[in-house]
C-alpha cells in the first residue's frame, strides 16, 4: 500500500511533487543569485587587480592569450605581491607573488591544501601517493620516503642515470651515422625532404627523446623496471605512461572552466565518473589508468615476494645488495619502522607519482637546456670546456664523472639553475585556505582605497594562486635582466636574495614541507644527460626562423609556433662535436 493511501489522501503525490519542484527552483535561483552576486561581495574586493572580461571565465582569456605565466608577471608588476584575480563563475582568487607571503603558505602547508578541483583529479590520476596526501598522511609518507631521495642514495644511482644517457647518445650517433633525419622534427614530409642536411649532423625532436630517456631513468632508478622507452620495445606500463604523458591539449578559457567544474564534480562524487562516459578519448585514458594500476601493483607484489623469499640478506630486506631503486629503499624504511608504514595502495601510488611528477618535468627542463645551448654556442663551449677539464681531457668515454665531481662543476650548476628559473615546469600552483588567516607581506601593497597593506586578511575557502613563473622572473629579486638567460648571475654575491622557496633562490621546486621530494634526483638527471650529450654533440636551431614557445597543460611543455597542431616538440640540429 502506498503511503498516501495509508494516510487516506490521494492529493499527497501531486502535493509532494509540487513542493519538490518549488524547492528545487528556489534552491537553483538562490544558487544562481549567489553566484551572480559573488564578485560584488568578494572577500578580496579591497585588493586591486586586472579587470574581469567575462563572468564565466574571469581573467582567464587574458592569462591564456600569452605564454604561460607572462600575464601573472605583468599583474605582479602593476599591482604588487597580492592581487585580486577573477576566476571562474565570479570567483575571486588571491594571486600571491610576495616572498614573505609565499613562505607563509609554504610553511603552513597543512592549513593550505590543494583545492578540491585539483586534489580530486590528482587522486584519480596519481593514486594515493605523496602529491595527493594531506596532513598526517603526508607527514608520514614523506618521512618514510625521504631516505630514498637522499644524496647518499643518489650517489649509488648515478651509474643507472649514465647508462640511460649513453643509450640516448648512441641512438643519436646511430642516426648521424645512418645519414638520416627525423621526419617528425619537421612541419611535414615536404619540408623534411627539402631540408639541406650537413655532413655529420641530424635533426631530431629532442623533446620526444628526452621524454623517453626520463621515463627509462625513472623506471630503472624508481623501481628497477625497464620501460625500454628509448628502444622501440616499450612494455605495457611504459606504453601506458607514454600515452598519458603525450596526451596534449591546447587549453582555452572554456576548456579550463570545464576542467575546473569537472574537477569539482570528481572530488564531490563518491564514484568514478569517467567509467560512465561514452567518449573514446576518456575511455583511452581510463584504459591507461587500468594498465598503470594493475602493472604497478604487479611490480610491487613482485618486490615484496622477492624480499620474503630471499629471507633477510642484502639491504636487510632480502633483496640483492645492488638493487637500490627508490621503491626498494622505501620498502626497507617501511619494514624497519613498525609504527610508520605505507599501505600497498600508497606504495603503488608513489610509483605512478614518480613517473607522472618526475619524468616530463625533467625532460621539459632538459629540452629548454638544449634549446639554450643551440642558441648560445658560447655557453655550450664554456660548459664543454669545464666538463673536459674535469674529465682530464677524455672525450666520449663511458668512464664518467662521479656524483660529487658532477656536483662540483660550477658552470654546469649555474646553467641548470638558470634554466630551471626561466622555465619552471609549473607556471603556477594553487592552494585553498582552510581557515581565516592574515598573510604577511614583505613589500606592502596599495589597496583599492589607497591604503598600504603589510598583510592580507583572507577568509577560509579563498583560493590562493602562486605564480611560480612570475616570481622566478621578479626584477626586484633578480635585477632588470630577470627575463634574460644569464647564468653568470648564479656566481654573483647575493643573487636571488629575498626569493621564497627551499632550493636555489627560486620556487621552481616549491618549498616548505611540501617541496618537491625529487629535486636532487631531477638535478642529477639533468647534469648526467647534459654532460653526456655535451661530450658528443653540439646543437643548433632546426632553421633560422623557427620560434619555440611554451604550452601550458598539467605542466608546461615546448611547442613550435605555427606547428602547434603537431603537439609538444623541440626540433633541433644535432652535430657530432669536434674532438679536443
Ligand atoms: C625539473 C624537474 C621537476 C620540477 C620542476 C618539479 C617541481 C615540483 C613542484 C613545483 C612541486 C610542488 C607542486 C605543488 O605542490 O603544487 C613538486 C612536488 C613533487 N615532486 Fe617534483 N619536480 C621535478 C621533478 C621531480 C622528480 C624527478 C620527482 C620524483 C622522482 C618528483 C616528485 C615529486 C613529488 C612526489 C612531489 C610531491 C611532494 C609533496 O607534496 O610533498 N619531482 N615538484
Amino acid at each position: 500500500m502506498a503511503l498516501w493511501e495509508w494516510m487516506g489522501t490521494s492529493e499527497l503525490p501531486s502535493l509532494l511533487l509540487r513542493s519538490l519542484i518549488t524547492l528545487t527552483l528556489l534552491a537553483c535561483t538562490t544558487a544562481l543569485l549567489a553566484l551572480y552576486l559573488r564578485p560584488r561581495y568578494s572577500s578580496l574586493r579591497f585588493l586591486r587587480g586586472p579587470v574581469s572580461t567575462s563572468y564565466l571565465t574571469g581573467c582567464w582569456e587574458e592569462a591564456l592569450a600569452e605564454e604561460p605565466g607572462v600575464a601573472y608577471s605583468r599583474w605582479a608588476e602593476e599591482y604588487g605581491g597580492a592581487v585580486r584575480v577573477a576566476s571562474f563563475l565570479g570567483e575571486d582568487r588571491l594571486m600571491l607573488a610576495d616572498s614573505a607571503g609565499v613562505n607563509h603558505v609554504m610553511k603552513e602547508c597543512y592549513s593550505y591544501p590543494k583545492p578540491p578541483e585539483v586534489r580530486g583529479p590528482l587522486g584519480r590520476i596519481l593514486g594515493k601517493g605523496l602529491q595527493h596526501a594531506e596532513g598526517d598522511d603526508h607527514r608520514r609518507q614523506k618521512r618514510i620516503m625521504a631516505p630514498a631521495f637522499s644524496t647518499a642514495h643518489l650517489r649509488d644511482l648515478t651509474p643507472t642515470f649514465f647508462a640511460v644517457a649513453h643509450k640516448l647518445r648512441d641512438h643519436w650517433l646511430d642516426l648521424i651515422a645512418a645519414g638520416g633525419i627525423e621526419e617528425g622534427a619537421f612541419k611535414d614530409s615536404v619540408t623534411a625532404t627539402a631540408f639541406e642536411k650537413k655532413e655529420g649532423e641530424t635533426v631530431v625532436d629532442a623533446m620526444k627523446w628526452l621524454s623517453r630517456a626520463a621515463l627509462d631513468i625513472i623506471g630503472l632508478a624508481g623501481f628497477d623496471h625497464p620501460f625500454n622507452a628509448l628502444s622501440s620495445s616499450s612494455d605495457a606500463l611504459g606504453a601506458a605512461f607514454s600515452t598519458m604523458l603525450s596526451s596534449t591539449f591546447r587549453p582555452t578559457a572554456r576548456i579550463m572552466l570545464a576542467a575546473n567544474l569537472a574537477g569539482k564534480l570528481i572530488s564531490a562524487l563518491p564514484f568514478d565518473l569517467s567509467a560512465w562516459m561514452p567518449v573514446e578519448q576518456v575511455r583511452r585514458i581510463r584504459r591507461c589508468f587500468e594498465t598503470m594500476e594493475s602493472e604497478t601493483e604487479r611490480i610491487l607484489q613482485g618486490k615484496k615476494e622477492e624480499a620474503r623469499s630471499a629471507g633477510g640478506v642484502g639491504l636487510g630486506l632480502g633483496m640483492e645488495e645492488e638493487k637500490r631503486d627508490l621503491m626498494t629503499l622505501m620498502l626497507k624504511s617501511n619494514l624497519e619502522d613498525v609504527k610508520m608504514t605505507m599501505s600497498d595502495g600508497e606504495l603503488s601510488g608513489q610509483m605512478t607519482t614518480f613517473v607522472l611528477a618526475g619524468a616530463e618535468t625533467t625532460a621539459g627542463a632538459l629540452a629548454w637546456a638544449l634549446k639554450t645551448l643551440a642558441e648560445k654556442p658560447h655557453v655550450e663551449k664554456q660548459l664543454r670546456t669545464e666538463l673536459r677539464k674535469a674529465k682530464g681531457g677524455v672525450v666520449e668515454k663511458d668512464d664518467e664523472l662521479e656524483y660529487d665531481e658532477l656536483d662540483r662543476l660550477p658552470l654546469l650548476d649555474a646553467f641548470c639553475r638558470e634554466i630551471l628559473r626561466l622555465h619552471p615546469s609549473l607556471p603556477y600552483t594553487l592552494r585553498e585556505a582552510t581557515s581565516d588567516d592574515s598573510i604577511p607581506l614583505s613589500t606592502p601593497v596599495t589597496s583599492q582605497a589607497g591604503q598600504q597593506l603589510t598583510a592580507v586578511p583572507i577568509k577560509s575557502g579563498t583560493v590562493v594562486m602562486i605564480p611560480i613563473y612570475a616570481m622566478n622572473r621578479s626584477r626586484k629579486v633578480y635585477g632588470e635582466d630577470a627575463d634574460e638567460f644569464r647564468m653568470e648571475r648564479w656566481t654573483e654575491e647575493g643573487v636571488g636574495k629575498g626569493a621564497a622557496g627551499a632550493w636555489g633562490q627560486q620556487i621552481t621546486f616549491w618549498g616548505g614541507p611540501r617541496a618537491c621530494i625529487g629535486y636532487k634526483f631531477a638535478l642529477l638527471e639533468m647534469k648526467v644527460i647534459l654532460t653526456v650529450l655535451l661530450d658528443s654533440f653540439s646543437f643548433a636551431p632546426r632553421d633560422a626562423t623557427i620560434k619555440l614557445g611554451h604550452r601550458a597543460g598539467a605542466i608546461t611543455r615546448p611547442i613550435v609556433v605555427g606547428e602547434e597542431a603537431l603537439g609538444c616538440r623541440m626540433p633541433l640540429r644535432v652535430r657530432r662535436v669536434e674532438e679536443g
